[in-house]
């Protein structure tokens, strides 16, 4: 069955993601054919605003495993995700896409601080708004973070652009023959506890009626084809 085709939309883009076939960190020929991916999304009539995860440079759970504070690592991995948020944004600069990064800490000589009615206002004039440093709080993620910007931005959907794609019934990359799902619940997602995004996200998400597409942004031309209706992906809604 196709997908419904959203109009204004939030696109979560994962850290790894922007990795290319590295390991670590940035590759700017990945970050430049996904920023040709949302130019087209936008000249398709699509409204979009986008966050960026980190987990290419640091996760906050990662460095307290090594030792570091919990809360130090967070924010550590927050400012992970305005590095990728500037590289993103260049990207789509430099194909001539007006852009907004607000950051939800403040650091007022590299980016805008978050404040809704800005980002509205942004939208309204046809930029791309990149919300970075997740939520501006340690113990959260950036899938929390683009749950409640899509519910700010009155967002009808967020797509998350993962390395997966879509929801299996557990974890793809270490259950062999693991079984992907074409649509589930919010409540399927919490009381199976897959982890394909942090419960917190999947319920705010749901309390706010705003469904979940989970597709597999490293796939060259899967951001138009899934934003179609059409291509592989998972819809997270509720039930009717
Ligand atoms: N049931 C499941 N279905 C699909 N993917 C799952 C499931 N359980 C765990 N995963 C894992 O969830 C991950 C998707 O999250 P992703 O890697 O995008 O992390 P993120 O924290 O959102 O982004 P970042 O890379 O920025 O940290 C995939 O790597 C996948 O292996
Ligand atoms: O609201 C937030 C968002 C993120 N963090 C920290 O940043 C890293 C990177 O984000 P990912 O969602 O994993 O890509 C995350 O691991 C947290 O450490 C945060 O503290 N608060």
């Amino acid at each position: 069955m196709p997908r419904p085709r959203f109009h204004r939309i939030l696109l979560k883009l994962s850290g790894e993601a922007l990795m290319g076939q590295g390991q670590f960190g940035i590759d700017p020929a990945t970050v430049a054919s996904m920023a040709g991916e949302i130019a087209a999304a936008k000249e398709a009539g699509h409204e979009l605003c986008l966050v960026v995860g980190g987990g290419n440079i640091f996760r906050g759970i990662a460095g307290a495993a090594q030792g570091f504070d919990r809360a130090t690592g967070d924010y550590m991995g927050m400012l992970a995700t305005v590095m990728n948020a500037l590289a993103v944004q260049n990207a789509l600069e430099k194909i001539g896409v007006d852009t907004r990064v607000q950051s939800a800490i403040p650091m007022s000589s590299v980016c805008e601080p978050y404040i809704r009615r800005r980002a509205m206002r942004h939208m309204e004039k046809g930029r791309i708004v990149i919300f970075a440093a997740g939520t501006g709080n340690p113990y959260f993620t950036t899938d929390t973070a683009a749950a409640l910007r899509a519910a700010e931005m009155g967002c009808d959907a967020l797509f998350k652009g993962t390395s997966v794609d879509g929801v299996y019934d557990a974890d793809p990359k270490k259950v062999a023959g693991a079984t992907r799902y074409d649509s589930l619940s919010f409540n399927r997602v919490l009381a199976d506890d897959l982890k394909v995004m942090d419960a917190s996200a999947v319920a705010l998400c749901r309390d706010n009626k705003i469904p979940i597409v989970v597709f597999n942004i490293r796939q060259p031309g899967n951001l138009a084809e899934v934003l179609a209706g059409r291509g592989i992906a998972t819809i997270v809604q509720n039930e009717e």
